[in-house]
């Protein structure tokens, strides 16, 4: 059963369409990201599971109920941070803690929160007072100091620097744990990577692709490099016909050669068959980055297909 179902969501600024006809489920205790371009729809999206947006064509349910409409049952039992996270400037760290947990009814310690975050020492500052990257933390401690049930994170870790990065990844992991459902939107691979058990990639308003990170690897053209030095010449024509190969290119005394897995044990069965040694072996595995980069842009491919 879904805790978040999207069905035909198109929204529009004007002329503009932001979201088209997008479909998405979301099981429970899932952390799903959100990939995609600049201007892709990813936060428009988001709005209208936080119910900040009513939906312009389709519907958006999360825990059965109409986000947009059931405002006042819904906040308990979700936590935001959008970009703009549109906190009172007057508002210290200490009295934003205290307010948003005064919000549900069984939140986590405020003061204990700020320290994991590297706050302590900001708790009395004022929020139009706090670096970029103090205010960031903030509104990632605000969206999960109501232990929620969803979590909805736009841009986490943007602007943070690498030891903030991952105290932040430590409490999203300390979330899933709990039991919550996240969605993560991201422009970060290694954190999509770490964290999403499944990835939606948005493009132009639509899902162009959602499977498990490895999925999304596994699936993408982007392929396996293996580039080495042979101890002598190599006729390139008979790599080219090994298994899993579908590039091959010399540089000089080096020889390139692309294709999947299967393609480095052939080629490197087939060198030590020809009494070739290889030097400076050097491979290298497509990457989530290389898949995103692949995918973005293509058909809808679902875990089925
Ligand atoms: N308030 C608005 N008024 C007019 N156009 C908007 C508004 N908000 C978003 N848009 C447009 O809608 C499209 C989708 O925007 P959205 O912010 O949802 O994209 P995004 O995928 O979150 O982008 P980014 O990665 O840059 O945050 C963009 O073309 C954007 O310019």
């Amino acid at each position: 059963m879904s805790i978040i179902q999207i069905r035909g969501l198109r929204m529009t600024y004007g002329t503009k369409v932001a979201v088209d006809g997008l479909d998405l489920d979301v099981a429970e205790g899932e952390i799903l990201g959100i990939l995609g371009p600049n201007g892709a729809g990813k936060t428009t999206t988001v709005e209208c599971i936080a119910g900040l947006r009513r939906p312009g064509e389709g519907s958006v349910q999360v825990a059965s109920l109409d986000p947009y409409v059931d405002r006042t049952a819904i906040t308990p039992l979700m936590g935001v941070q959008l970009q703009q996270a549109g906190l009172q400037a007057k508002l210290t760290v200490r009295e934003a803690l205290e307010l948003y947990a005064s919000f549900y009814d069984h939140p986590r310690d405020g003061l204990e929160l700020a320290e994991r975050l590297g706050l302590s020492e900001s708790i009395d500052v004022r929020y139009a007072k706090l670096s970029g990257g103090q205010q960031q933390r903030l509104a990632i401690a605000l969206a999960l100091i109501g232990r929620p049930r969803i979590a909805l994170l736009d841009e986490l870790s943007t602007g943070l620097d690498p030891r903030s990065r991952r105290d932040v990844w430590g409490l999203v992991e300390e979330a899933r744990e709990g039991g919550a459902t996240v969605i993560l939107v991201t422009h970060l691979m290694e954190e999509a990577h770490r964290l999403c058990d499944r990835l939606a990639l948005i493009d132009h308003g639509r899902i162009t692709a959602i499977d498990s990170p490895e999925g999304l690897v596994a699936r993408s053209a982007a392929p396996t490099i293996m580039a080495f030095t042979p101890s002598q010449p190599v006729d390139t024509g008979a790599l080219w016909d090994l298994t899993g190969v579908t590039d091959v290119r010399q540089h000089g005394e080096r020889i390139e050669l692309a294709g999947d897995d299967d393609s480095v044990t052939a080629a490197l069965g087939w060198l030590a068959r020809h009494d070739v040694r290889v030097g400076r072996l050097r491979v290298t595995e497509s990457t989530l980055d290389d898949a995103y980069l692949d995918l973005t842009g293509d058909p809808v491919l679902t875990e089925e297909n």
